[in-house]
C-alpha cells in the first residue's frame, strides 16, 4: 500500500451526526471549543461529521467565552436533549440532569456525561434506559478528569480480577493538603487559595467533606467489582479536621497526608465482600501517591493477573475534562457509523458491601505521655492487650513539659480492636492526651 492510499480523501462524504450540549460552563465551553476547532480530526476519527446543533444554557444573556458561538445558544434544554444523535450533559447535579439524560436516551440519543454525583446516585437507572434504547451511555469525565480510568476498568480490565483501587481522585483537596504540607498553610488559608485559583467551588462542601471523592469511589468500585455501589455505600470522612500540626507530624514520621478513595476486595476468615471508603490517610513518602502534588490525581489499580497499574494526570479543569468527554464522543459517534455499542452495566458479581466494622487498616496513634520510666512499656501493654500489633514506635520530646510525644504505627488492625486500644490508652494515667489517630495506607 502506498503512503498516499493511507490518507483520508478530503472529499469523502461522511454522515453527519447531530450533537447537543447541555451546559456551557467550565467543561462544556472547552468541549464546544475543541469540537469546533478540530472538526476535521473528529470527522476522520469517528467516521461522521459532528455538528453541534444547540447548546442549552440557563441564562442566554450571561457573558460567555467567545469559543461558544452565540447562535447555538438556547434555553430549551429539553429540545437539545431530544433532538440530537449525541447529547453531552455538562450541567452537573441530579436534576434537571437526570430527567434530561433520560429524555435523551428515550429519544434514541447516545449520552456522554461527566456527572459523577448523578451516576453515583442513579447509575443503574441510566444504564437501564440506555440498554432499553439501544444507545450508548459514557462517562469517562466523571472520575479523575482526563485520566482514562473508567475506560481502564470498564474495558481494559474486563479480562482480569481487580483486587483493589486506591486513588487520589479529588484535585481540590489534594491541592489543599499539598499547600498545607509544602507551605505550612492552615486548612483555612489553603482552602482560600484553592478558591482564588478556581479549583474549589464557592461552596467547597462536596470536595472538602469527601463527597465528590465518594461519588467517584462508588463508580470505581462498581466497575472494578461488577457490583452496584452507590454513594450511600461509601464510608466518607473529609479533610476539614486535618491540621497543619497533623501534617508536620506526618512528615516527621516520613509520611504525607492524602485524601484517598479506596475500594478493596476482602476474602478472608473475617469478611467477604468489598470495602469502599474515602478518608484522609498517612501515606509513606516513598509511595507513588505521596508525590502527587497540586490538583493532580492518581489511581492505582491492582488486579490478579495484571498486577499493579498506575494512572496519573489532571483530574479537573475545563480542557483536561473535555479531553475525557471527547474520547467518549468519538466512541459513541463511531458506533453510530460502524455499529457496536458501549459496554452495558456489569453487576453480576453482586458482592456484599462491607460496613466500617470490617475495615482492617494500619493506624498511626500519637500520644502525649509522661516522660517517665515505664511509660512506653505501659502504652505497649495496653495496645497489645487489645489485640493490636505494633509495627513501629517513635518518641520525641514535647516542648515545654515533662512529656514526650509517642508515635505508634500498628500492623493492620480491625476497627473494633483499634477502638479498644485507644480507649485503653485514654484511660492510662501516664497518657495525658491521645493527640491523633489516623489510618496509614500504602505501607
Ligand atoms: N470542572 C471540572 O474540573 C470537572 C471535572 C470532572 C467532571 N466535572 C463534571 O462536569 C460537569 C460540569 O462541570 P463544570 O465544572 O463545567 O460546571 P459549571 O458549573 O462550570 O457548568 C455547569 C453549567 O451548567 C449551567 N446550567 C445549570 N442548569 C442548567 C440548565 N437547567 N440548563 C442549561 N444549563 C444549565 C450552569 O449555568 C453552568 O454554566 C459536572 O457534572 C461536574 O461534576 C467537572
Ligand atoms: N471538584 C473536583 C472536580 C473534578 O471532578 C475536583 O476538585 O477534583
Ligand atoms: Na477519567
Amino acid at each position: 500500500m502506498t503512503e498516499h492510499a493511507l490518507q483520508d480523501p478530503p472529499t469523502q462524504v461522511r454522515p453527519t451526526l447531530r450533537v447537543g450540549v447541555l451546559g456551557a460552563g467550565t467543561v462544556g465551553t472547552q468541549v464546544i471549543r475543541l469540537l469546533l476547532e478540530q472538526a476535521d480530526d473528529f470527522a476522520a476519527r469517528s467516521g461522521a461529521r459532528l455538528e453541534i446543533t444547540g447548546v442549552a444554557v440557563r441564562d442566554l444573556a450571561a457573558p460567555r467565552d467567545p469559543a461558544v458561538p452565540r447562535e447555538l445558544l438556547t434555553d430549551d434544554a429539553t429540545a437539545v436533549a431530544t433532538g440530537n444523535d449525541l447529547v453531552i450533559e455538562l450541567i452537573g447535579g441530579i436534576e434537571p440532569a437526570r430527567s434530561l439524560i433520560l429524555a435523551a436516551l428515550s429519544a434514541g440519543a447516545s449520552v456522554i456525561t461527566g456527572n459523577k454525583a448523578l451516576i453515583a446516585a442513579h447509575g443503574p437507572e441510566l444504564y437501564a434506559a440506555a440498554a432499553a434504547a439501544g444507545s450508548d451511555f459514557y462517562y469517562e469525565a466523571a472520575v479523575a478528569g482526563a485520566i482514562p480510568v473508567v475506560y481502564a476498568l470498564r474495558e481494559s480490565m474486563a479480562g482480569d480480577r481487580v483486587t483493589s483501587v486506591l486513588g487520589i481522585v479529588n484535585g481540590t483537596t489534594n491541592y489543599i493538603l499539598d499547600e498545607m504540607s509544602t507551605k505550612g498553610l492552615s486548612f483555612e488559608a489553603a482552602l482560600a487559595t484553592a478558591q482564588e485559583l478556581g479549583y474549589a467551588e464557592a461552596d467547597p462542601t462536596a470536595d472538602v467533606d469527601g463527597l465528590d471523592a465518594a461519588a467517584k469511589a462508588a463508580i470505581l468500585a462498581s466497575l472494578a467489582f461488577h457490583t452496584r455501589v452507590g454513594i450511600d455505600d461509601v464510608q466518607v470522612e473529609g479533610i476539614r479536621d486535618v491540621t497543619a500540626e497533623d501534617i508536620r507530624e506526618a512528615r516527621a514520621s516520613g509520611c504525607e497526608i492524602k485524601l484517598l478513595a479506596i475500594a478493596q476486595r476482602r476474602e478472608d476468615d473475617h469478611a467477604s465482600g468489598i470495602s469502599v471508603r474515602v478518608h484522609p490517610a498517612l501515606v509513606p513518602v516513598e509511595h507513588p501517591l505521596a508525590s502527587v502534588h497540586g490538583a493532580f490525581n492518581a489511581v492505582l489499580i491492582e488486579a490478579e493477573a495484571a498486577g499493579p497499574l498506575m494512572f496519573y494526570g489532571q483530574g479537573a479543569g475545563g480542557a483536561p475534562t473535555a479531553s475525557a468527554v471527547l474520547s467518549d464522543v468519538v466512541a459513541a459517534a463511531s458506533h453510530r457509523v460502524d455499529g457496536g455499542q458501549a459496554p452495558r452495566e456489569s453487576f453480576y458479581a453482586d458482592l456484599p458491601v462491607l460496613g466500617p466494622e470490617a475495615a482492617v487498616t494500619r493506624y498511626q496513634i500519637q500520644l502525649r505521655v509522661d516522660d517517665q520510666p515505664g511509660s512506653l512499656a505501659a502504652v505497649a501493654g495496653v495496645v497489645a492487650d487489645n489485640g493490636v500489633s505494633i509495627d513501629s514506635v517513635r518518641q520525641s520530646a514535647y516542648v515545654g513539659a515533662n512529656d514526650a510525644i509517642v508515635t505508634i504505627v500498628t500492623h493492620p488492625a480491625a476497627v473494633f480492636h483499634l477502638e479498644g486500644a485507644v480507649a485503653g490508652l485514654r484511660a492510662l494515667e501516664r497518657v495525658d492526651d491521645v493527640v491523633s489517630v489516623r489510618r496509614v495506607e500504602g505501607l
